[in-house]
Formats: structure tokens, C-alpha cells, sequence
């Protein structure tokens, strides 16, 4: 029979400090995600969607063993590239708990089944699997094989979904195998549609059903509809998903700065790649060129504020401290911005 794994999931010096950190602050938004990285030996997808799990009493309702848990979230985690500065595996580890948290909002209590939840968590934990590391349109601009595949449309998330579907066909990894055909094919549908709608270039339409909803349940009277259709459903889910993946901005100061750190890195090294190449590159993805905290004023004030605001109504009034973090954070990136300028301004004069 299979092994039981470690309490946490994951072999680790550190287990009694990581139980205690899950303890306090697993359901929790601003859990330092980068210690849970540290703690778990590296494992924090792992360990993350593992305590969800139990949390969530997931292996008995759907009859998972834990092993096969083990083995199949390990599989996912080992093809998060280690090396990315971004979309690694304490990106997919940030975005689950995140997506967990929000789950949790009062408004939303007996909105979702179980179904949905698992289907939920399990797209945030494999959204970005083995991600490359550069955006669509560099793989596109490169006609990269994988743009080939997908024939330029939403590469890298029909890449993501494919990679976390042919992992479960390995052995001991199939932790969909006690549902039925029904559920497998419901779950599958509901996680392609979650990760497909992470793709930056579907956010405006996204964001335009989140604001109707917004406003019709204004009209219903406050109170959450009985979400009685799929496609309403699956847009709360798609937005909410999409909510977690741009959260950064949104999350306590000391994490939202380390992350600003890792996502330039990335876009440098594809900037560095696009020069070597020949290829024009991005204004906000040059070393030189790049103002790093007026891009994040950017990035909040046109996607990440509007899509938080229309998420905060929905909730109303769960998330008010998540909005009201964003918004102190745009404006200590803001007057950073006003004195690098000043700066440079002297600079020049000088
Ligand atoms: C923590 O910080 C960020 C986290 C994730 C992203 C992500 N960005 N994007 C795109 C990149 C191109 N975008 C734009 N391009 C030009 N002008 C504008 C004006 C306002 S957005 C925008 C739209 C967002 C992604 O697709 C990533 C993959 C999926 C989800 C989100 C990821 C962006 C972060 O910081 C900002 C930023 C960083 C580096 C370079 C550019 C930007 C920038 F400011 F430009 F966004
Ligand atoms: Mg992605
Ligand atoms: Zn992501």
C-alpha cells in the first residue's frame, strides 16, 4: 500500500514553524508566502495545496489518497522552472492561498459546490505550469513551437492546462480518479475555462462581465443571485482566479515589493533576449529604459484597481482591506516614482 506522506506534505527540518505559520495565518490575505517557500524545503506548492486540501477535508470528500496528492503536486511543482525570477512555483503557491482566502468571503459561503472549489483550486495551483518564462507575443514574435502548437492563440495557458492534464496520467497521480465520469468532466471544463481566462489579453471582457454582474446584483437587492447558470458562474470563478493572479499590487507592501523585484527580472531577461535578437523591445522591459514604480502606478491604475474595485463590490463588504492595501501601495509607488523623476530632473541639470 502507499506510503502516508509528511504531516505537511513535504519532508522538512522546519515542520513545527510551518504547522504554526498555516495555523495562524493559512486562511489569512498577507501570509509571508516566501517564508512558506523557505520552510517547506522548497516545496511550497506542495505543502500549500496539501493543508488546503485537508483544510477543506478534499481527500475524503473526493476520496484522494494523500500519497497521490503528494505525488501529482510534486509532479506539478517540479515543472515550475526553479530559475524563473516570476512564474515559479511561490507564484502558483501565492495565487492558490490567495484564491483559497477569497473563496472564504461571507457573500460567497454557499455560492460554490465542492466541485467548484477543487476546480478552483486546482486551476490556480497549475495556472502557469512550466511556464518558459516570456510573454505570448515573444513566443509568438519567435514562432517558438509552442506558438506553433497553439497557433498564437493563448499559447501559454492551453500550454499550462495541457502539461497539468498529462501529469495526471502518470502513475499514483491521478487524484481525479475516485469521481465520476460526470464530475472529471465537469472539473476538467471549469479548470480550462479558469486557466484559459488568465491570459492578460482577456481581461478588458472579463472585467466587462464582472461589471454587469456587479450591477445587475445591485438590482437583485444586494445579495449574491442564485448563480443558477454555468456561464455566470464560471465568470465569478474566471474573475476570481484572474483576481488572485493580479493580486500582487493588492498584498502587504514587504511581499508586493519582492514580487515588483522578481516579475522585472523576468520581463529584463526577456528584454535582454529581445535585444539579442534583434526584436523591438518593450519600453517596460528595457534595464535602461524602465521606470519601475511608474509601470506599477500604470499597472494599477489601468488593470489591477479597476478589476479589485468591481471585485470589492461584488463581495461588498469582504474585501474593503484588500482595495484599501491596493491603494495605499499605488500611492507609495506613485511618490516614489515623483522623486526618482526629481532626482533625474537634478541629475540632469547638474
Ligand atoms: C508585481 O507586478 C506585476 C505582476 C504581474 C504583471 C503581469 N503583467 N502582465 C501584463 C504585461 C503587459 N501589460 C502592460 N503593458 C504595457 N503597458 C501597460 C500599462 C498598464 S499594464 C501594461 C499588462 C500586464 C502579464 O501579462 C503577466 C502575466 C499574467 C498576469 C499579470 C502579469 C505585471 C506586474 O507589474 C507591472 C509590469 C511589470 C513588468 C513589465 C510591465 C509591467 C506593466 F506595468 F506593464 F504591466
Ligand atoms: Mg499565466
Ligand atoms: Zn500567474
Amino acid at each position: 500500500l502507499a506510503p502516508i506522506p509528511p504531516r505537511l506534505g513535504v519532508e522538512t527540518p522546519h515542520a513545527d514553524e510551518l504547522s504554526v505559520l498555516f495555523n495562524e495565518s493559512l486562511d489569512k490575505w498577507g501570509i509571508d508566502i516566501f517564508r512558506v517557500d523557505q520552510l517547506s524545503n522548497q516545496h511550497p506548492l506542495v505543502t500549500v495545496v496539501f493543508s488546503i486540501f485537508e483544510k477543506r477535508d478534499f481527500l475524503s470528500k473526493f476520496r484522494i489518497h494523500p500519497s497521490t496528492l503528494v505525488n501529482y503536486f510534486t509532479g506539478i511543482e517540479e515543472h515550475y522552472k526553479k530559475d524563473n525570477p516570476y512564474h515559479n512555483a511561490v507564484h502558483a503557491a501565492d495565487v492558490t492561498q490567495s484564491t483559497h482566502v477569497l473563496l472564504n468571503a461571507a457573500s460567497l459561503v454557499n455560492v460554490f459546490s465542492d466541485l467548484e472549489i477543487l476546480a478552483s483550486i486546482f486551476a490556480c495551483a497549475i495556472h502557469d505550469v512550466n511556464h518558459p518564462g516570456v510573454t505570448n507575443q515573444f513566443l509568438i514574435n519567435t514562432e517558438n513551437e509552442l506558438a506553433i502548437m497553439y497557433n498564437d492563440m493563448s499559447v501559454l495557458e492551453n500550454h499550462h492546462c495541457a502539461v497539468a492534464f498529462k501529469l495526471l496520467q502518470e502513475p499514483n497521480c491521478n487524484i481525479l480518479k475516485h469521481l465520476d465520469d460526470s464530475q472529471r468532466k465537469q472539473l476538467r471544463k471549469m479548470v480550462i475555462d479558469m486557466v484559459l481566462a488568465t491570459d492578460m489579453s482577456k481581461h478588458m471582457s472579463l472585467l466587462a462581465d464582472l461589471k454587469t454582474m456587479v450591477e445587475t446584483k445591485k438590482v437583485a437587492g444586494g445579495c449574491l443571485l442564485k448563480l443558477d447558470n454555468y456561464s455566470e458562474k464560471m465568470q465569478i470563478m474566471q474573475n476570481m482566479v484572474h483576481c488572485a493572479d493580479l493580486s500582487n499590487p493588492a498584498k502587504p507592501l514587504p511581499l508586493s515589493t519582492q514580487w515588483v523585484t522578481r516579475v522585472m527580472e523576468e520581463f529584463f531577461n526577456q528584454g535582454d533576449r529581445e535585444k539579442a535578437l534583434g526584436l523591438p523591445v518593450s519600453p517596460m522591459c528595457c534595464r535602461e529604459t524602465a521606470n519601475i514604480e511608474k509601470s506599477q502606478v500604470s499597472f494599477i491604475d489601468f488593470i489591477v484597481h479597476p478589476l479589485w474595485e468591481a471585485w470589492t463590490e461584488l463581495v461588498h463588504p469582504d474585501a474593503e482591506h484588500i482595495l484599501s492595501t491596493l491603494e495605499q501601495n499605488r500611492d507609495h509607488y506613485s511618490e516614489l516614482s515623483a522623486t526618482r523623476e526629481a532626482e533625474e530632473q537634478q541629475q540632469q541639470q547638474q
